[in-house]
């Protein structure tokens, strides 16, 4: 799997098709993507476009996308990759994810109502999960993992067949998931790392705390290389072997993050922003989590 990948959220259908177009054309060889994000079918024309133009073949490229929680149970589960691959443009996924280890009522992207939800009891993730393994074996993936899930969930779903390939989880230096990266090195499971740069969109979940590409130890370690903060950061995961999708639709900065491939930081510089672990959450569950949902926040990522 491909190091370093371009992510796709929040980045506007009217955009994200020249982003997808621009990234491959610079060299980046992975695209993560998901059903909820609403823009599959543009970043579907990048990918066909840069195939066309001979930038890349479909055998180079690393496509992932995700299974929304309104389909977790076993029959929506293919009807959601198929639709999936029909917006990509794609005959076979590289990996598919359960975004999260929360259901909802088929057809709900948001809940606004505590009917909206599905309990875990009444769509078991285990069941999911023998869905996603008949999507491998069916050829429609080459790959299965999950998203917002920890080392308790990941061993509960490798005891109904198979171990999740890929665990990807908000991790940045605020939120090292030291914890979890161990469980991965020792189960042999890739950890993507999102939110890489802090979500800087999201920065309002962080009251006065600067922003992460801010940071003093990110911009003078940045300063030194002669590198800019985001590579600093993207830098940082890949030298702890997670794989990491910055989001950008900014041609200069879709650029500048992919030169993170260029950038060596020292065991000092990892020493140092090994010290800025403080277990914070840009993503604190808050879209599933509220008074209505019969899910609790601190117990999305066990
Ligand atoms: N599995 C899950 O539940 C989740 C998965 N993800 C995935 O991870 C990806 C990345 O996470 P995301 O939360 O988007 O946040 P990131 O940490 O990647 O930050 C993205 C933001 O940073 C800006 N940015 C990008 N590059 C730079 C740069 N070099 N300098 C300054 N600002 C920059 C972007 O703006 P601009 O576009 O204008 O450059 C955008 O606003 C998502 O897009 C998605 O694919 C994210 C959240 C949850
Ligand atoms: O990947 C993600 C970003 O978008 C979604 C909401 O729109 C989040 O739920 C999810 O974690």
């Amino acid at each position: 799997m491909p190091a370093l990948g371009l992510g796709t959220w929040l980045a506007d259908p009217g955009k994200v098709h020249q982003a997808a177009r621009h990234a491959l054309e610079a060299g980046y060889l992975h695209i993560d993507c998901a059903a909820i994000y609403g823009n599959e079918e543009e970043v579907g024309q990048g990918i066909a476009e840069a195939i066309e133009a001979g930038d890349i073949t479909r055998d180079e490229l690393f496509v992932t996308s995700k299974l929304w929680n309104d389909s977790h149970k076993p029959e929506h589960v293919r009807p959601a990759i198929e639709k999936t691959l029909d917006d990509l443009g794609l005959e076979q996924l590289d990996l598919y994810l359960i975004h999260w280890p929360i259901a909802f009522r088929h057809g709900v992207e948001f809940p606004q109502s505590r009917e909206d939800y599905l309990t875990l009891e009444e769509a078991p993730l285990e069941e999911t999960w023998k869905a996603m393994m008949e999507l491998k074996e069916a050829g429609l993936t080459k790959h299965i993992g999950v998203s917002n899930m920890g080392p308790e969930r990941l061993q509960a779903l490798a005891e109904v067949g198979e171990m999740p390939a890929v665990v990807q989880v908000e991790c940045h230096p605020h939120l090292q998931q030291r914890e979890l990266l161990d469980f991965c090195n020792e189960h042999d499971i890739l950890l993507t790392a999102y939110s890489p740069l802090g979500s800087p969109g999201r920065q309002h979940k962080a009251g006065d705390e600067p922003p992460l590409l801010d940071h003093p130890t990110i911009t003078s370690i940045a300063d030194e290389l002669d590198a800019t903060s985001a590579q600093v950061l993207i830098a940082w995961a890949m030298a702890r072997d997670t794989v990491v999708i910055p989001k950008s639709t900014n041609p200069g900065r879709i650029e500048e993050n992919f030169g993170a491939l260029d950038v060596e930081l020292t065991d000092e510089h990892m020493a140092e922003i090994a010290k800025l672990d403080k277990g914070y959450r840009y993503l604190d569950g808050e879209f599933f989590a509220d008074e209505k949902s019969p899910y609790e926040a601190s117990k999305i990522w066990v």
